[in-house]
């Protein structure tokens, strides 16, 4: 008689339930809150698309993070949104004395110490052309000056005070540019570099490009974001900013690419590896708890599990708040 299996045993209780999860444990330290600040520093703009996905003024963040950090919150990730200083083709308002993410990177470093302050280093949300690059007169990306303006940014916002540089603009070299810059400033022993090494062409980033009012007309940025259908881009990809120096590696998005995201920790098992769940993912599963599909609390913690089980020892994600709640109490 065949030998009779029994699994069931391993999982019948709790406790052994819980044994057998150990790999994807979820812990508040694992998330970081994405905050989109406005240039108008006393402004707090819901977005008409996605009214949970708001913009702050650098003025009420003090407010809106305070709560956040007494419930657990450990770490921000910020991005600027440019409605009253102006767009160029270099994107000069990303780092100006008086943009966004500077002056959000102070306010939060003077109020929260203890919290880590990730600053995304991209051109995108501040260029006239909306690409994550400075362009050429014939419309190609100009790679060596963008390189060359992404570690000019990503040395002010550590002179502001940031912990990590996380450049989401995927020009090749960026990495290394970033690195050396950093080094070359003081700061090469102090702030590493989260690179979004796998970041995709997606069509789940569109509620963050309305929010930042993108000047890219169908915001086609297929010339430098990975293609979705090659895996072996994106081991490359993340190879190179290994090469380069990358502190910590990330997939982005997250739903459909957790097959890169289990490649990432196979292939870098000692790097620590984020994953972005982008704005489009988030509202999705607004929207579907909205329609009564699913408990948002059962939804999305699942999906955090599963992020976590496929690899990522830090996930991203506009959820961070409510985590911090669904966690206190689960
Ligand atoms: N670089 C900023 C926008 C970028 C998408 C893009 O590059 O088009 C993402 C942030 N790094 C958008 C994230 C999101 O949609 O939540
Ligand atoms: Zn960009």
């Amino acid at each position: 008689m065949a030998k009779r299996s029994t699994l069931f045993c391993s999982y019948r209780h709790q406790v052994l339930r819980n044994w057998q999860s150990t790999e994807a444990v979820l812990t508040k330290e694992n998330f970081v809150y994405p905050i989109l600040v406005h240039d108008k520093p006393d402004v707090e703009e819901p977005l008409e698309a996605l009214p949970a996905l708001t913009r702050y003024g650098c003025n009420r963040l003090e407010a809106h993070v305070g709560p956040l950090v007494d419930k657990g919150l450990t770490s921000v990730l910020i991005f600027g949104v440019l409605q009253n200083l102006s767009k160029d083709v270099r994107g000069s308002n990303a780092d100006s004395e008086n943009a966004p993410a500077m002056q959000a990177i102070r306010k939060l470093r003077s109020a929260f110490p203890n919290i880590l302050i990730i600053a995304d280093v991209c051109i995108c949300s501040y260029t006239s052309t909306g690409h994550c690059g400075i362009c050429c007169d014939n419309g190609d990306i100009d790679i060596d000056a963008s390189v060359k303006r992404l570690a000019e940014i990503s040395v002010n916002f550590a002179k502001a005070g940031c912990d990590v540089i996380a450049p989401s603009s995927m020009m090749d070299g960026r990495v290394a540019a970033i690195k050396s810059a950093l080094k070359e400033n003081g700061f090469g022993n102090k702030i590493p570099v989260l690179s979004y090494s796998a970041k995709f062409r997606s069509f789940f980033y569109g509620p963050f490009l309305e929010a930042t009012k993108s000047c890219l007309p169908k915001q086609d940025k297929k010339m430098y974001h990975l293609p979705p259908a090659s895996s072996g881009i994106a081991h490359r990809a993340l190879k190179r900013d290994i090469d380069e120096g990358a502190d910590m590696l990330m997939v982005k998005p997250s739903f459909a690419y957790t097959d890169i995201l289990r490649d990432a920790k196979t292939m870098f098992p000692d790097i620590p590896l984020a994953v972005y769940q982008v704005s489009g993912e988030y509202a999705m599963l607004l929207k579907g708890a909205e329609e009564g599909l699913y408990n948002l609390d059962d939804g999305v913690l699942e999906v955090m599990t599963g992020l976590r089980r496929a690899g990522a020892d830090i996930i991203i994600t506009y959820f961070a708040p409510y985590v911090l709640d669904w966690l206190s109490v689960k």
